[in-house]
């Protein structure tokens, strides 16, 4: 499923990346993928120590978020990085990476772009996201966030005026099936929606929650 999340960031996490987005060195976007014949982008380099601060805000911001947690149960992050597209900068089709050779390694389950740059600051750019024969296009406000499985082919259009930053990363859900993390998302929509009045519900559905989810988490 693809989520558009709210308020990942807040004004003041904004502004201090805002503040620390001129120390990055950007370099070509291909490091990370030295054969790739359809991205045109920049990106912070792995090592950059102002990408690492902004890494870190984000980090903390998508563990907090309360939708994020429930919608992908996240075991671990990579680092994010921040990317930027200029005019004529693109990411064309492409499947993002299965594993991430970090330590620990790391299996991408979900990919994130938490948009930086005002909507009007630019042109094109947009994530588009392959949906069966439909093309699910999104660009949004800074401090929000898009969510989606990394199985899925997905784009950054070109960027036709002005300057697109986001910070991109990728979460290892405890479950690895993204059938099984939907049931999981249901019954907790179940669980709140039934409130506490019959007590008896309110366990049940709280030991299946947990049940299945101990079935089903890797360990
Ligand atoms: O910048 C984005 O929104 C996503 C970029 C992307 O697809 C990637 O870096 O793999
Ligand atoms: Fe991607």
């Amino acid at each position: 499923m693809i989520h558009v999340l709210n308020n990942v960031l807040g004004a003041e996490e904004l502004r201090a990346i805002n503040g620390l987005l001129p120390g990055i060195g950007f370099a070509d976007g291909r490091v990370t993928n030295t054969g790739s014949s359809v991205k045109r982008n920049l990106q912070a380099p792995q090592e950059d120590p102002v990408n690492a601060r902004v890494a870190q805000i984000a980090r903390d911001a998508l563990f907090r978020h309360p939708e994020l947690r429930v919608l992908a149960q996240p075991r671990s992050a990579a680092r994010a990085t921040v990317v930027r597209y200029e005019p004529g900068m693109t990411y064309g089709w492409h499947v993002d990476e299965a594993l991430f050779t970090s330590t620990p390694p790391m299996r991408s389950d979900l990919s994130c772009t938490i948009f930086l740059s005002p909507r009007d600051g630019y042109d094109g750019g947009e994530l588009v996201i392959q949906l069966g024969a439909q093309e699910l296009s999104y660009k949004l406000d800074p401090g929000q966030a898009i969510l989606y499985p990394s199985t899925t082919i997905h784009q950054v259009a070109p960027v036709t005026r002005g300057v697109r930053v986001a910070a991109i990363t990728w979460l290892q859900s405890w479950v690895a099936d993204a059938q099984k993390r939907e049931l999981l998302v249901q019954l907790e929509e179940a669980r709140a929606r039934a409130g506490t009045a019959d007590p008896r519900l309110t366990v049940l559905l709280a030991s299946l929650r947990t049940n299945l989810f101990r079935m089903w988490a890797d360990t």
